[in-house]
């Protein structure tokens, strides 16, 4: 898998050089390129962004220089993920079918946004996907491109040591939380490891572990629960 960065914060993506393994990179599995969006501009300030049209606050991000480099990076196949508020929530679906990607070219907003004709012009061109990472505001779309990045990679062959610990996830197990998880000592600080994850018996852990999950998903997420349709698939919406 290809990965691109585009940002005016290219220092921002230099944690990648570090969390992704060095042998993924070096072994082919993984390449990525981070790309000044200053490197487009022609003007003596290298200016992104200007005032809104139909007036407000803050600035919106120039197409022209955003142009310049989806036709230098826009591959054939390419996916292009503008990560915004606005976007479709990111969850470990998303992550799974991303992960199918050959290559994949992060747009990393600021100000207020990217003018629209940006977006449209991409969608002319290749696949694009626009992903919130959740319902708050940032300051630009970097941190949700790491966190993307992250949840992405790690579903690719090769790169998780452990493959057997990707099945077992959450998000994964039929949309359930995870489980507590307990190692040595059996005794800390008054706390003791439930007595049934020391007995051996995997089949008295395994439905320890499943109950665990359903209670902890009912406290916390009951949203996972409940069902989104009907017997007959009418959807079910929910007042908020
Ligand atoms: C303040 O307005 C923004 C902020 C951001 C930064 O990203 C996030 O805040 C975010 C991302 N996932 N959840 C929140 C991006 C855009 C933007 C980008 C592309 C096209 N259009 C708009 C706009």
């Amino acid at each position: 898998m290809r990965l691109d960065y585009l940002t005016i914060f290219p220092d921002f993506f230099a944690p990648l050089e570090l969390s992704l393994p060095g042998k993924a990179a070096a072994s082919g599995l993984l390449d990525f390129a981070v790309h000044d969006l200053r490197d487009w501009t022609h003007d003596r300030h290298r200016k992104v962004d200007d005032t809104p049209y139909g007036g407000g606050a803050g600035m919106v991000m120039k197409p022209e220089p955003w142009g310049e480099a989806f036709d230098q990076l826009l591959a054939p196949g390419a996916t292009v993920i503008f990560t915004t508020p606005s976007g479709e929530p990111f969850d470990q679906r998303l992550a799974e079918e991303l992960a199918t990607r050959e290559r994949l070219v992060f747009a990393c907003g600021r100000y207020e946004g990217i003018d629209q004709r940006v977006i449209d012009h991409a969608r002319e061109i290749a696949e694009v996907r626009e992903i919130s990472l959740g319902d708050y505001v940032l300051n630009g779309g970097e941190v949700a491109a790491l966190a993307i990045t992250e949840a992405v990679v790690r579903l690719l062959p090769g790169f998780m040591g452990n493959a057997e610990s990707l099945v077992e996830e959450s998000h994964a197990q039929g949309g359930l939380l995870e489980y507590p998880v307990y190692t040595k000592p059996p005794l800390w600080r008054g706390h003791e490891v439930p007595a049934v994850l020391r007995s051996g018996d995997h089949g008295k852990v395994a439905a320890w572990r499943h109950e665990q999950a359903v209670r902890r998903t009912a406290e916390r997420r009951p949203d996972l629960l409940a069902p989104s349709v009907l017997d007959d698939g009418t959807p079910i919406v929910r007042a908020t």
